[in-house]
């Protein structure tokens, strides 16, 4: 693996709507193609719909297709993280093409998660983590179900990070971009200078 490669992990962990995946997505639009964003279900998705014969695309979404197998990915998905923690990190960042210079890990869940890229990348990884008000959540179509919100899924990373990062994203768009400047400049002065050029 070369050591040099990639410049920056960031991995993010939020609550059920509290905007990781948007949040990324906005990171992706200001960083161009140096960045890509990367996520541990995906692999997960993938082996368990490969496995159940469902639709890997609908696994994807935010759909109510997901949601009615998720507590099922979830109990499937600790099975295999109790036989090798990192699988899914493993799995997720496999191949990618040395263009994206700044990975955004969209969907730590785990300490196990977190362990990884602390280990593998050492001070190249930083962890950000989503909030929102549960009421912003709600809007957004969150809704609390048993086994899932109550659950290490999703109360992994409750307690116990040293987080680098904290975005508050409770919808005031001017906020949210004042924060992911100041996460922009703060990646860029500390970790990966090549960013500036690449992106300017
Ligand atoms: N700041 C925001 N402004 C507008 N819509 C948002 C914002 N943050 C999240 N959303 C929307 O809320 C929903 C949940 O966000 P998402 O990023 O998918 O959450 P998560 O990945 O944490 O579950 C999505 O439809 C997303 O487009
Ligand atoms: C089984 C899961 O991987 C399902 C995660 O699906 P998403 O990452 O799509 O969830 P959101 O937080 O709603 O974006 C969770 C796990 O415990 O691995």
């Amino acid at each position: 693996m070369d050591s040099s490669h990639p410049k920056a992990v960031l991995v993010f962990s939020g609550k059920r709507k509290s905007g990781k995946d948007f949040t990324c997505a906005l990171l992706k639009e200001r960083l161009g193609d140096v960045c890509t964003i990367l996520t541990l279900s995906a692999p997960l998705k993938c082996q368990f719909a490969e496995i159940h014969g469902l639709d890997y695309e609908q696994l994807l979404s935010a759909s109510s297709y997901k949601e009615r197998y998720r507590h099922d990915m979830v109990v499937w998905g600790e099975k295999k993280r109790n036989e090798d923690p990192s699988i899914f990190c493993r799995l997720a960042t496999l191949d990618v093409s040395t263009q994206h210079k700044v990975w955004l890990i969209s969907d730590a869940r785990r300490k196990t998660d977190v362990a990884y890229f602390k280990e593998t990348y050492s001070d190249r990884a930083k962890l950000v983590r989503v909030q929102a008000d549960e009421s912003i959540r709600a809007s957004r179509g969150y809704v609390f179900k048993k086994g899932v919100d109550d659950s290490e899924t999703e109360c992994g990373l409750d307690e116990g990070v040293l987080w680098d990062y904290v975005i508050t994203n409770n919808g005031d768009e001017d906020d949210l971009d004042r924060q992911l400047t100041q996460l922009i400049s703060s990646i860029q002065d500390g970790l990966i200078n090549e960013i500036k050029t690449d992106v300017s």
